[in-house]
């Protein structure tokens, strides 16, 4: 799988430091940490989507795939203007492509951050049709379509319905502008099979009449290689592959797009294995020792009951 993001991109593919403005996403030499006092998780990293593509973003658990969505949705600030564009804008600073719903992203799920018990689902008391249509601006038959696809009862009450109803409401939600690029971060997860099958159909028409462009980054690949147009796979924040679907070869000689994308995190398993096997195994020193006789995970700490 050894093949490079340079060698594999397509035409449409990064343009280096130039931004190509016929792009919807373009990319050029991101660089981007959480902490700066460890390595970059991007390095020089380079992107361009073209307007009306499906592109799956997938690789193996903490290679960014969640973060670069961010960085696109304008939610991180990355380096000047030029180095993260999203509609010929840049992603953070022109705060009018989230306003005017030309980017929209829909990740994670309601939920807020309750002191020592982390992320809670919403509990708020509101039905789904306060939430729907307190949205203004929207064009009528796009929400009864929205609605109706996703099989919403106007009546349910958010704090009382299941995890799937939940999430269809806030995929609804983020549908209602008629955006021209959109991320998705494994939002369709709690759906069931029809309802994710006829979103996928409700995306496809979006990119092939309006000529939106879609990223969506998922580990389901049931039923993808006949709708997504490209393909990005990410190890360690680094493009590892960037190919269309219909140029890829593995996926003549493979079952399907989940065997091809198996046999790639298996070889980087593989790899990550060996590297492992030749690093010695550090003694843990007095400060790390310390560090974590105070950590609550501690199966001595009488504080671990509480997290049981
Ligand atoms: N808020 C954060 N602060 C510090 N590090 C983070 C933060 N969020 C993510 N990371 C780290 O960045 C790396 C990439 O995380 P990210 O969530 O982007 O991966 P991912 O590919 O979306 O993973 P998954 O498939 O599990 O959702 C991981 O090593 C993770 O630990």
């Amino acid at each position: 799988m050894a093949e490079s993001a340079a060698s594999a991109t397509p035409p449409a593919g990064r343009g280096g430091l130039e931004n190509d403005k016929s792009n919807s996403i373009s990319v050029s030499a991101m660089q981007f940490s959480y902490d700066s006092n460890q390595a970059p998780l991007f390095f020089d990293f380079n992107l361009d989507i073209a307007p009306g593509s499906r592109c799956l973003l997938t690789g193996a658990n903490g290679s960014g795939k969640s973060t670069l969505l961010r960085i696109l949705a304008g939610k991180h600030m990355v380096g000047g203007k030029d180095v993260v564009r999203v509609l010929n804008s840049s992603a953070f600073h022109d705060t009018q492509l989230v306003c005017s719903g030309d980017l929209a992203y829909l990740g994670g799920s309601w939920s807020k951050t309750v002191g020592s018990a982390g992320e809670v689902p919403l509990q708020g008391d509101f039905s789904a049709e306060h939430m729907i249509f307190g949205v203004e601006g929207v064009d009528p038959s796009r929400r009864e379509k929205l609605i109706d696809l996703l099989d919403i009862d106007l009546r349910w009450r958010m704090h009382k319905v299941s995890d799937g109803q939940r999430r269809r409401v806030q995929i609804c939600m983020g549908l209602l502008y008629p955006y021209k690029v959109l991320l998705l971060d494994e939002v369709t997860v709690d759906l069931d099979v029809v309802a994710r099958m006829d979103l996928l159909e409700f995306f496809r028409e979006e990119t092939e009449q309006r000529g939106a462009t879609l990223i969506y980054a998922t580990h389901i690949f049931d039923g993808l290689e006949a709708w997504a147009t490209d393909l990005a796979y990410i190890q360690d924040g680094e493009l590892k592959r960037y190919a269309k679907l219909v140029e890829m070869d593995e996926l003549r000689t493979s079952a399907n797009l989940l065997t091809v994308v198996e046999n790639w995190l298996r070889s980087e398993t593989k790899q990550e294995k060996k590297k492992k096997k030749k690093e010695p195994i550090k003694p843990p020193t007095a400060q790390t020792q310390k560090a974590s006789s105070g950590s609550p995970f501690m199966s001595s700490s009488r504080h671990m009951a509480y997290y049981r």
